[in-house]
């Protein structure tokens, strides 16, 4: 991570992570998008009680068989990581971006040539605030994400110090959304970063400036 300071006191340590290969990635992925099917159809199903307490069992069953070989944390993908810069890139189970994360969308990032970053995305009724609506809070968190990934893809990253939101429109769900972030300016350790999703008619739903700052490691 360029610039990073070192501290006596760090923020925090990054904790070692195992990386996997691709194929692995590969296999995780398809058992992650079967789980995500799994939540969706949970939420909306309309079995009767009596296939339900089955259906629980199993689903008890097949978690523990995961659960008995668990790791203490979450993998990533390529070399592994060090730093937090490169950490986002690599965060497989990131709950934004995370192919091997059931509770992602995911959205997959566009690194543009222009330093700015982009993804395209559709929310389901996993994600429901108003009725038929996104929750607020979780397109705050794919904001958050794209613009860290901004600051991160100008070779300047940084945790979120501070995240502002503007919600001028409702966004919908079931309806391809695009999300945009690109960096305003540096400050020092401070990256400005400036972004907003989009709707299926390319109206602004929400606008997003957030201010990340370089932390000190361990
Ligand atoms: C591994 C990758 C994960 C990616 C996840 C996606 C993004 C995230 O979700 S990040 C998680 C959410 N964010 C956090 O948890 C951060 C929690 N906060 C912190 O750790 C610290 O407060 C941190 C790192 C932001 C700043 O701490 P520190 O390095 O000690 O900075 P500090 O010396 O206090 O301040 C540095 C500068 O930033 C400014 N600043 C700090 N916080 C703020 C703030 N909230 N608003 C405005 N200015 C601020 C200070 O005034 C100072 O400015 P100047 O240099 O001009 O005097």
């Amino acid at each position: 991570m360029p610039g990073a300071r070192t501290s006596a006191h760090p923020i925090f340590t990054v904790q070692p992570r195992e990386p996997l290969d691709e194929r692995r990635v590969e296999h995780l992925s398809a058992l992650a998008a079967e789980v995500r099917r799994l939540n969706e159809a949970t939420v909306h199903t309309a079995l009767p009680e009596e296939e339900l307490t089955e259906l629980t069992a199993q689903v008890r069953a097949l978690t523990d068989r995961l659960d008995a070989a668990r790791r203490a944390f979450p993998p990533v993908s390529g070399d592994g990581y060090t730093t937090p810069g490169e950490g986002m890139l690599q965060q497989i189970a990131s709950p934004v971006t995370g192919e091997l994360n059931p509770i992602a969308p995911p959205c997959r990032i566009e690194f543009l040539e222009d330093g700015s970053v982009r993804t395209e995305f559709t929310l389901n009724f996993l994600y429901e605030g108003p009725p038929g609506l996104a929750h607020g809070g979780v397109s705050a968190m794919v904001l958050d994400q794209l613009l860290g990934l901004a600051a991160n893809n100008n070779g300047t990253p940084g945790l979120t110090a501070s995240l502002e939101l503007r919600y001028r429109r409702p966004t919908p769900l079931g309806q391809r959304l695009t999300a945009e972030a690109r960096i305003d300016r540096i400050e020092g350790r401070k990256a400005y970063a400036v972004g907003r999703i989009l709707n299926a008619e390319g109206k602004v739903t929400i606008e997003a400036t957030a201010m990340f700052v370089m932390p000190m490691l361990g």
